[in-house]
């Protein structure tokens, strides 16, 4: 492990806060970098060009898909996958790598993969989306797990973050507690008090990364 401190970039402050609850004082820098992969990706850009760190975290909430990751479990991103990224067509969605502009599919680093499933051994491992529209249809969230059959969460940022941790060199994970089922839109039913539960459980973990 180098001496460079960990850097956890979440959405929202209430997901930061959850966060550093888990914490002692210093052991990590924990920052609220905005909703949706642009403004995560800028944040975390400008938060990896003004200093040294030695990987960055995406962490938060998230939706889960039914039967792959219950609501308030916790899930381990193999990799970050813009869902969204790419064009529709008569025959079906196509994503960039079809239209020839990059990748829709980033990584997560294997150490930090593997540190986290170690202290973590409850939580499940699997693909992460990142969305910039949160699914809300029961048809859209079919579409998506058909799709995607290691997808186990979709989310807003990870992409983002993995994008800048890519383009600063830094290794990359995406940590997330699920606060809803991915489907049928029904905001009053997510369980977002077992969702901060989980991340504040869940952070202890963070200083022991790689
Ligand atoms: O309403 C509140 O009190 C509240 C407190 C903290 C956070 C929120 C959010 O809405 C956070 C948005 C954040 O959550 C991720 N997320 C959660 N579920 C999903 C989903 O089903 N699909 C996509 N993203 C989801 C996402 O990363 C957002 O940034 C509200």
């Amino acid at each position: 492990m180098n001496s460079y401190p960990l850097l956890v970039v979440t959405a929202v402050t209430a997901e930061a806060e959850a966060v550093r609850a888990g914490l002692d004082p210093g052991d990590v820098v924990v920052e609220a970098v905005g909703v949706g992969p642009a403004a995560a990706a800028a944040a975390t850009a400008r938060l990896l060009a003004g200093r040294a760190f030695r990987a960055v975290v995406s962490a938060g909430i998230a939706g889960g898909f039914p039967g792959r990751a219950a609501v308030g479990g916790l899930v381990i991103a193999t990799r970050s996958i813009a869902a969204d990224l790419g064009a529709e067509s008569p025959d079906g969605f196509l994503p960039i790598e079809e239209l020839g502009f990059g990748t829709s599919v980033l990584d997560a680093d294997p150490q930090l993969v593997k540190a986290l499933q170690t202290a973590l051994p409850t939580a499940i491992t699997g693909d992460v989306l990142t969305l910039a529209t949160v699914t809300g249809t029961a048809a859209t969230a079919d579409r998506l797990a058909a799709r995607f059959p290691l997808a186990a969460a979709e989310a807003m940022e990870g992409y983002g973050v993995a994008s800048a941790a890519a383009g600063a060199g830094v290794p990359f994970a995406e940590l997330r507690a699920v606060s809803n089922p991915i489907g049928p839109r029904d905001r009053a039913a997510w369980r977002l008090g077992d969702a901060f539960a989980a991340l504040r459980a869940a952070a202890p973990a963070l200083p022991t990364l790689p």
